[in-house]
C-alpha cells in the first residue's frame, strides 16, 4: 500500500534510529480521513446512540472519519480471505465453505472497545457480502465469582488467569472449524458475575466480532494442556491464533483513568441504583468517597492489568486505533502487508 506522507511508527528502536524497521504504516488523522469513499454511511444518529458505550462522546462525523475507511479496509480483507479459501478448496478438490471471519477488538478496560466492536458489527452487517455478523464479548468466559474467590483471584478480574481460557479457546476453535452452532456463556455487569444457564448462540455467521481485554494474548508457555484420545498433550495454541483481523484501541492511561472514573460516576447515579446491582452500596455514599474507591480499583486492578498483560499485546494487532484525550482518533497504525 502506498500513501503519500506516510511516516514510520515510532514503536521500535530501529524506527527511531531512522532505519525502515517498523512493521506498521502510520497514518495521521487527516491521512486516514482522506481514505473515506463517497459511499453513504449506513448509520443514523439513532443507531449511533444505541451503539456507543456509556460516556463515549462519538458522533456521526467521527464515525465517518474513522469507521468508513476501517469497514472498507475490513471488507477488502474479508474478500481476500474468501478468495484464498475458494482457491485452496479448488486446489484440494474439496467443497469447503469459508469459516466465519473473526475480527478481534482489544484494549484496556474503559478505553471504548465496546463502541468500536458494536459499530463494526453494525456497519459490516450492512455490506451485501457480510449480512450475518455476531458479536461476542470475552467476559462470558470469566470464571464465576465463586471460583475466583476459591482461587484467590477476586481482585484479578480481567487478568488472563481470571478466565476459563480453555473454554474460550475451544469456542473460537469451534467457530473457526466451521461448526454450525457454538454457544458462549454470558456475563452480567449488573450482578458482576456469570449468568447461570444463559447462552449466546453463534451459528456460522459471515463475521464474528470478538471483543475483550485479552484476545491478543499469546499462549502461556508450557501451561496449556489439551487431550489427544485421553492422553494429555502440551498445546501452544491461543485465541489469537484464530483471529483474522485485530484492532487494538489505544489511549494514554491517564485519559483512560478519567474515562473510567467519569463512567463510574455516571453509573453511580444510574445503574448502581438497581437493587440487583453488585455496586449498589456505592449509590448511597458521597461521590468523593465512591470515586476514591473506584480510583483504587483502577490502580490496583485495571491499570496493573493494562501494564502487565494488555499493552504488551498491542504490537500483535493488525491495526492500532490511537485516541486523543477527547476519544477522537489521532492516528492509525496498520501492519504492513
Ligand atoms: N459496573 C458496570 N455496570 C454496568 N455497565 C458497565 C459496568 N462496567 C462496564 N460497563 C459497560 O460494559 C461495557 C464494557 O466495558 P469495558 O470492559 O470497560 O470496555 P470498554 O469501555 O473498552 O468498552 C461498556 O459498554 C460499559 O459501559
Ligand atoms: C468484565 C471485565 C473484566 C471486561 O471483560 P472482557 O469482556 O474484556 O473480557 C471488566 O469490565 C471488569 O469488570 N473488570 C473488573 C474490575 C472493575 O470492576 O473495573
Amino acid at each position: 500500500m502506498r500513501h503519500t506522507g506516510v511516516v514510520n511508527s515510532p514503536m521500535s528502536p530501529a524506527a527511531q534510529s531512522g532505519a525502515d524497521a517498523s512493521p506498521y504504516i502510520e497514518l495521521r488523522r487527516d491521512q486516514w480521513r482522506a481514505l473515506a469513499s463517497s459511499a453513504p454511511l449506513p448509520l443514523t444518529q439513532a443507531d449511533l446512540e444505541k451503539l456507543r458505550g456509556l460516556g463515549d462522546p462519538i458522533d456521526l462525523p467521527e464515525v465517518d472519519v474513522v469507521y468508513r475507511p476501517l469497514t472498507a479496509l475490513l471488507e477488502h480483507f474479508i474478500t481476500t480471505a474468501r478468495e484464498r479459501a475458494r482457491r485452496t478448496a479448488a486446489f484440494l478438490g474439496v467443497d469447503e465453505r469459508p469459516t466465519p471471519f473473526v475480527v478481534a477488538v482489544a484494549g484496556s478496560v474503559a478505553v471504548g472497545k465496546s463502541t468500536t466492536a458494536r459499530l463494526l458489527a453494525h456497519l459490516l452487517a450492512r455490506f451485501p457480502d457480510t449480512p450475518r455478523v455476531d458479536l461476542v464479548t470475552t467476559d462470558g468466559f470469566l470464571l464465576p465469582n465463586a471460583v475466583l474467590e476459591e482461587r484467590g483471584l477476586t481482585a484479578r478480574k480481567g487478568f488472563p488467569e481470571s478466565y476459563d481460557q480453555r473454554a474460550l479457546l475451544e469456542f473460537v476453535t469451534a467457530v473457526k472449524s466451521g461448526a454450525p452452532r457454538v454457544e458462549a456463556p454470558v456475563y452480567s455487569h449488573t450482578v458482576y458475575d456469570i449468568v447461570p444457564g444463559a447462552k449466546k448462540v453463534v451459528e456460522h455467521p459471515d463475521v464474528l466480532v470478538l471483543e475483550g481485554l485479552n484476545v491478543l494474548q499469546p499462549a502461556p508457555r508450557g501451561r496449556r494442556v489439551a487431550r489427544d484420545g485421553g492422553r494429555p498433550v502440551a498445546s501452544a495454541l491461543a485465541v489469537s491464533d484464530f483471529i483474522d483481523f485485530s484492532i487494538y484501541v489505544d489511549a494514554d492511561p491517564e485519559d483512560i483513568r478519567r474515562w473510567y472514573l467519569d463512567r463510574f460516576l455516571t453509573l453511580k447515579h444510574t445503574a448502581f441504583r438497581d437493587p440487583d446491582s453488585y455496586f449498589r452500596r456505592y449509590a448511597a455514599i458521597p461521590d468523593d468517597i465512591a470515586l476514591a474507591a473506584a480510583n483504587e480499583v483502577w490502580e490496583s486492578v485495571n491499570l496493573t492489568n493494562l501494564r502487565e498483560n494488555i499493552a504488551p499485546t498491542r504490537g500483535r494487532a493488525t491495526i492500532v486505533l490511537r485516541k486523543d484525550s477527547n476519544h477522537h482518533m489521532s492516528r492509525m497504525l496498520l501492519r504492513k502487508a
